[in-house]
């Protein structure tokens, strides 16, 4: 087992973002984490990734107490936040550089790795442009280098479609379809449906702070159902949208 959450909650002043969380993670899994706008998912990711502190109950990565933030677990985690916080000041590559310094990377493997990446992601790292003047999705791109420069086994990638240009956004998909048939563990956080239905082994769908539906696309979808019907069957319908001065 990779991942063992027990009883996890968080508590902002009064209000639970996060509630009796239970589940396990097995090696090699690709878990979707799904749920409407402000359901807890980057709060789950935060926790899980020692960025904030559970209010109750424990969460064990690899056997290793999350909290107590050991040596041995940055090593095996790779983690893109949904905020795109990196060193504004500093080009693409002084800061991927920096990462891979911090992971004891060797110079010339660095080097490598920073260049195969902007390869793939069609991103010049070198360029001397400070990340605080990148476009978005070349900071979620950054982000996103930086959290595998090190080769992880299990990444954390919250929201890692939000503002990729289709083509890069399929890169992305053929990537992480890569990085699961090699084994990796990963678990996503994600609005696209259809992408995370693709992708992933195994869905949490939160609700409210809560887990609403765990398990596989066989056992939680009916019939011919899409993950986006479980989605509206499990968590609620849209609105009409209308507005009634326009
Ligand atoms: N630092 C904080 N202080 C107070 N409340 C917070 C804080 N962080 C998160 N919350 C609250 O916790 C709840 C869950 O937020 P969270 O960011 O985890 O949602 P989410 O599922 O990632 O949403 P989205 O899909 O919109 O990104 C929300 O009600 C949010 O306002």
């Amino acid at each position: 087992m990779v991942i063992n959450v027990e009883s996890l909650g968080r508590r902002f002043g009064d209000v639970w973002a996060l509630k009796e969380i239970n589940f396990q993670v097995q090696a090699g899994e690709f878990i979707g984490i799904l749920g409407r706008n402000g359901a807890g998912k980057t709060t789950l990711v935060r926790l899980l990734t020692g960025q904030l502190s559970p209010s109750e109950g424990s969460m064990d990565i690899c056997k290793h107490r999350v909290e107590s933030r050991p040596t041995a677990l940055r090593r095996i985690m790779g983690v893109m936040p949904d905020t795109t916080a990196l060193f504004d000041g500093l080009t693409g590559e002084q800061y991927l550089h920096f990462v891979g310094r911090i992971h004891g990377l060797q110079e010339e493997v660095l080097q490598n790795r920073i260049r195969e990446l902007g390869e793939l992601l069609e991103i010049d790292f070198l360029q001397p442009l400070p990340i605080v003047d990148f476009s978005f999705g070349m900071k979620k791109k950054t982000a996103l280098s930086a959290a595998l420069l090190h080769a992880p086994s299990l990444l954390f990638l919250d929201e890692p479609f939000e503002g990729l240009d289709p083509v890069s956004s399929d890169t992305l998909r053929s990537l992480l379809e890569s990085l699961r048939d090699h084994g990796t563990t990963i678990l996503m956080t994600s609005h696209l449906l259809g992408l995370a239905e693709r992708l992933c082994s195994r869905f949490i769908i939160i609700n409210q702070g809560r887990i609403e539906a765990d398990g596989s696309a066989e056992s939680l979808l009916r019939g011919n159902e899409t993950l986006e019907s479980l989605f509206l069957r499990t968590v609620g319908k849209a609105k009409a949208g209308a507005l009634t001065w326009m």
